[in-house]
């Protein structure tokens, strides 16, 4: 089965991301804690309350802050485009997963030859987290999934009904903010997107 990352959107307290993610887990590869707007020390307060929550720290993925990922024991970082050479973080956190975003060919390139673990290319379709951006689309997607061998993981306005043709580029999986974090019940949508990844295997055995 395809990975299933979700993000947190930023605008829910620790307590109530606590509650969406608890459900969440068992369904999910991992949860990205993307919270732009807190000082690192707020932001390892907002993580400290997720783990007292039991939401396993080999699930969880900081974005931005290496240092609380490393400071916390966390399953890894992820990377803006413009953020850190990735193979400068994983000397300094060599047990962190370290994954970085990307918005084209040539970055994603680039970041493979520093040794980033995994891309997070997008925004793949248009979604109202990137007001006036087009999504790149599929081509696109496919394009960047043949110009590296790190895995890729679609990421922009993926609905479940995306799922079969972003795995159809050869991307390992799709990330998702909005379609679960701010759906009435996240559980239920979570599955709708694990069963979408499962269907996508029963299309590859049948041909
Ligand atoms: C956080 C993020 N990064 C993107 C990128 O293109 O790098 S798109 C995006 C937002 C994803 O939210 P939703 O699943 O609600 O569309």
């Amino acid at each position: 089965m395809g990975e299933l990352h979700v993000i947190t959107t930023g605008k829910d307290s620790a307590h109530q991301a606590a509650l969406k993610i608890k459900g969440i887990i068992p369904f999910v590869t991992a949860v990205h804690v993307r919270e732009k707007t807190l000082s690192q020390q707020a932001y390892i307060q907002f993580v400290r309350i997720l783990l007292k929550h039991g939401i396993p720290k080999n699930k969880i993925i900081a974005n931005t802050y290496a240092e609380a990922a490393g400071e916390l024991g966390l399953k890894g970082v992820h990377l803006p485009e413009k953020g850190p050479n990735p193979e400068e973080v994983k000397r300094l956190y060599p047990e962190l997963v370290v994954g970085c975003s990307v918005h084209s060919k040539e970055t994603a390139v680039k970041k493979e030859k520093q040794h980033a673990d995994y891309l997070f290319y997008g925004n793949v379709f248009s979604t109202s987290c990137k007001p006036g951006l087009e999504g790149k689309g599929l081509e696109q997607l496919s394009h960047v999934v043949q110009s590296v061998s790190i895995p890729v993981i679609a990421i922009g306005g993926i609905h479940p009904e995306s799922v079969y043709g972003v795995r159809q580029t050869g991307a390992l999986g799709v990330a998702v903010m909005s379609g679960i974090m701010n759906a009435e019940d996240p559980v239920w949508m979570c599955q709708e997107y694990v069963r979408q990844l499962k269907e996508e295997e029963k299309h590859g055995e049948s041909s």
